[in-house]
């Protein structure tokens, strides 16, 4: 096979500049995301589980586990983040994003004695998986089989989730272990929760940053970006993405076109974790230095084949090549895609050494309630 023309979305090394593209006009909205207690300053995640009014649980810095391969602690799940703690945190004020629904019981319940939430998990089994790619990471039948951390495990709980989709079996082990992916898989598969499980489980763990290295107040320095086609998808991500971070410390901010920057830009500068964004915004947000790349840790891209259907290849090689984001190797990639258009085949195939996970079409067939 010949070889590509063209380097990869996630290769910043030898870009060709591209031309910034016009934004999609899309429906106004009213608001960009629930309203937040209100913060002062923005808190870096490691010191978000001291409190301003109670005394720090110690004077020297949390213990921290040593570093297992990819600098992720090997101890026990939680840490500083796991909760246990006895005094207030500073994210106690958060708005609960699952609503009415009942905390969780202070005695963890065994995932399967939960609901789930429409799937037909008795077909799990017979879907096909094809993984391609050096050593790839095996894939778990549970979620109590990964070391995802107290705290979003109680969130996983809080959701229902009874046990991983065929994307998230395959998915999260491969992310937890460092490795970029290019994942193939329908709508409705549970991506969302397959990519931000691993990030959100990653920041939590991930070395302290100091604030120095935040940028300043008004520029915003993400340690995640998603990137997603259109504002509804970006803000569905985002309700998913505060569900399962809530109580984590991990703060998570939605920019999308089509609607007032006032606000969007109100909530950056609050701070911002993961900041799940579509392209065109995110490059007037780029230039404006509202945002800056340089701390992103994990980049993943969220309907990749609609992305450029819909024309954002400009922007999205923009963001990854020509701006401060880190260089792969140095930021984890995480690609899902509904099909495996050619574009996408010859982007990842040849210049990233990503595992490639296929989850079959039929896979939809599937989803169906029971
Ligand atoms: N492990 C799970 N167990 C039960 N329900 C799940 C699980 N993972 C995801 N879901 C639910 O399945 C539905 C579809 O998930 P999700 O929206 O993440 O799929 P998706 O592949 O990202 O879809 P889209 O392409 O539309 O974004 C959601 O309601 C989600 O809460």
């Amino acid at each position: 096979m010949a070889a590509p023309s063209r380097t990869s979305w996630a290769d910043v090394a030898d870009a060709e500049p591209a031309p910034p593209a016009p934004v999609p006009a899309a429906a106004p909205a009213t608001s960009n995301g629930p309203a937040r207690a209100d913060r002062s300053s923005y808190v870096p995640p490691h010191l978000r589980n001291r409190s301003s009014n109670a005394p720090p649980v110690s004077s020297a810095p949390p213990p921290r586990a040593a570093p297992g391969l990819l600098g992720r602690p090997t101890g026990g799940v939680g840490g500083r983040f796991g909760g246990g703690g006895a005094p207030p945190r500073r994210w106690d004020r958060e708005p609960n994003p699952f609503g009415d629904e009942e905390e969780v019981p202070a005695e963890p319940v065994p995932f399967d004695e939960h609901q789930n939430t429409g799937i037909n998990f008795e077909a799990y089994e017979d879907i096909p998986v094809e993984t391609s790619g050096r050593e790839v990471p095996p894939a778990v039948g549970t979620f109590a089989e990964i070391d995802l951390g107290a705290a979003l495990n109680d969130n996983i709980r809080r959701c229902k989730y009874v046990r991983p989709t065929p994307v998230q079996r395959h998915a999260i082990p491969i992310s937890l272990a460092g490795r970029d992916l290019m994942a193939c898989a329908q709508t409705g598969s549970g991506k969302t929760a397959a990519f931000c499980f691993p990030i959100i489980s990653g920041i939590m763990r991930g070395p302290p940053m100091q604030r120095s290295q935040r940028g300043g107040s008004r520029t915003a320095c993400p340690l995640a970006l998603i990137l997603s086609p259109t504002r509804e998808l970006s803000m569905q991500i985002h309700e998913e993405a505060r569900k399962f971070s809530y109580q984590t410390g991990v703060r998570v901010v939605v920019a999308y076109g089509g609607a007032p920057i006032t606000q969007q830009l109100r909530d950056l500068e609050r701070g911002v974790d993961i900041l799940v964004a579509t392209p065109g915004r995110l490059v007037d947000l780029l230039e404006r230095a509202r945002v800056s790349l340089q701390s992103i840790r994990y980049l993943a891209l969220d309907e990749a084949d609609r992305m450029l259907d819909m024309g954002f290849e400009p922007q999205v090689r923009r963001i990854v090549e020509q701006m401060d984001m880190p260089p792969r190797g140095v930021r984890q990639t995480l690609l899902f895609s509904a099909t495996f258009p050619g574009e996408i085949q010859v982007s990842f195939l040849f210049h990233i050494s990503a595992v490639i996970l296929m989850i079959y079409k039929y896979f939809k067939k599937h989803l169906h309630s029971i």
